[in-house]
């Protein structure tokens, strides 16, 4: 396997070699072989060499296209068994929660929330103790593959911050909310905002220190995060709703997720008509809007967000492990809602958006056995390809980025991942087996040759994890390497 190092000291740019997969729609994966892409200093595609016949000749068109010197250029070349894929997009995640992956018995949304989630959040505004989870959550989902994530924080600001900083400092892309909960007869007397002016002016603090450390939010922007509508007062959301207008930023909160949640949202607005209905009436419902879970959304609420414009990240490893339902994607998309895939940790138990894409699998064949009609039961089943627009291009459009990242094109930026999967060779060892790490770190993907590329494909989702995932890029800056 020939894989060049990058030096210690990078060069100008960067050339990558090989075969680039990426989502051409949602029913169409791309498979680019011999193929070579420019990336400038700044970390955006300048030119791509596609299906040259060999590496060489990928190398040396791409280097016609651009006019660079081969000796500005680090070549990251990949071996055998390896290709390129955009990095994965985690439209939902609560870095705050990391330590409690895997912690959460039989509990439901709102017992869980009281038992394991509120303690530990509330505990982050020890500044040690957030450094420590926030530092191992960004590096544990970069491992994973994740380039962009959009984080809820806490409701302490410095944490929130902090976490911020580490986003920018560690490589990740990102979108960091400090979540607002200023519903004092709901939220824990512990953990919660001490008035709604409080509330609202904590909100523009953090903003303003994200404006500060990267002020065109090209790496980190900030994200109005109303907890969800419980832990919300209707001055809150309305007063959010003005910054939002005013900052022209994102918004994201949860939406029916669990049938007691919606219970009680109904219960302290009576009059509102729907859980979608509240959201709208203070404002929230604005294309830069992403809704988590939306499991239990009625016809007219699926109406009212696509009317909106508003997003949906769908997080069916949270939504089993929780015991919240099942949502139903091709649905949202017969709606003509734009969605994106999310880990929710830890309602989530794992960082891993290729799991995240795989659970998505599963509920829609969960979802399938109730329906009667072989030929729509079918259907609705999602595909490989589809689970893996959902975590690439999906999640872009669902951030407003579609333009930036999610596939290789001309003007993107690199946000990349070079997966590696395990070759078996005549003697039924993995190629390098005893003598490179590397050849024999592919987990549980075993690939034998006669494999087509679609099937090398469905056996990394299905089989796949962070073994898998070689190298990251962000911006074209390496920040992931399994060596
Ligand atoms: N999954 C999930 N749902 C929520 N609803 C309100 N807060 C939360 C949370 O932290 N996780
Ligand atoms: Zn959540």
């Amino acid at each position: 396997m020939v894989l060049t190092r990058l030096a210690s000291e990078p060069k100008k740019f960067q050339v990558l070699l090989g075969t680039f997969i990426h989502s051409k729609s949602r029913a169409e994966l791309e498979y680019i072989h011999n193929a070579a892409v420019a990336v400038d200093e700044g970390g955006k595609i300048a030119a791509i060499a596609r299906e040259c016949g060999s590496l060489t000749a990928a190398r040396d068109e791409v280097l016609k296209q651009t006019g660079w010197a081969e000796g500005d250029v680090d070549m990251v070349e990949c071996g055998e068994g390896q290709f390129f894929f955009p990095g994965f997009i985690d439209t939902h995640v609560h870095a705050s929660q990391y330590p409690n992956v895997g912690i959460f018995g039989k509990s439901t949304l709102l017992d869980w929330l009281e038992k394991y989630t509120f303690p530990l959040e509330s505990s982050l505004s020890d500044l040690a103790k957030a450094r420590k989870v926030y530092t191992a959550c960004v590096r544990r989902t970069l491992s994973h593959g994740t380039t962009t994530a959009t984080y809820y924080a806490t409701v302490d600001v410095p944490a929130t911050n902090l976490l911020a900083d580490l986003c920018l400092s560690l490589g990740q892309r990102a979108f960091v909310g400090r979540v607002c909960m200023d519903r004092q007869e709901i939220c824990p007397s512990y953990y919660r905002d001490e008035s709604t002016e409080q509330s609202l002016h904590n909100a523009k603090e953090s903003i303003a220190h994200i404006k500060k450390i990267d002020p065109s939010y090209d790496l980190v922007s900030p994200i109005l995060t109303p907890r969800f509508a419980p832990s919300c007062t209707a001055e809150g959301m309305n007063g959010l709703s003005a910054i939002q207008k005013k900052e022209n930023l994102p918004v994201q909160t949860h939406i029916s997720e669990n049938k007691g949640e919606i219970q009680l949202v109904s219960d302290l607005y009576p009059g509102s008509g729907s859980y979608a209905n509240v959201y709208d009436s203070h404002g929230l419902l604005t294309p830069k809007t992403v809704l988590a879970h939306a499991v239990h959304l009625t016809e007219d609420e699926a109406t009212l967000i696509s009317s909106r414009q508003s997003k949906v990240s769908h997080c069916p490893c949270s939504n089993s492990s929780l015991t919240s339902g099942e949502a139903r994607v091709r649905w949202m998309w017969e709606k003509g809602i734009e969605v994106g895939l999310g880990t929710d940790m830890s309602g989530g138990y794992s960082p891993s958006i290729l799991e995240a894409a795989r659970q998505a699998t599963l509920t829609s064949r969960h979802l399938a056995m109730q329906i009667e009609d072989e030929a729509l039961r079918e259907k609705s089943k999602l595909t490989v390809e589809e689970v893996l627009y959902l975590a690439t291009r999906g999640g872009a459009l669902c951030l407003g980025l579609g333009e930036k990242v999610g596939g290789f094109e001309v003007g993107k930026q690199l946000d990349a991942q070079l997966i590696g999967l395990g070759c078996v060779q005549d003697d039924g060892l993995r190629a390098g087996e005893g003598e490179d790490a590397e050849g024999v770190d592919a987990g549980n993907v075993d690939v034998f040759g006669w494999e087509s590329w679609e099937e090398r494909i469905a056996k990394w989702l299905y089989n796949g994890d962070d073994r898998n995932t070689k190298r990251v890029w962000v911006r074209g800056r390496l920040v992931h390497s399994r060596r």
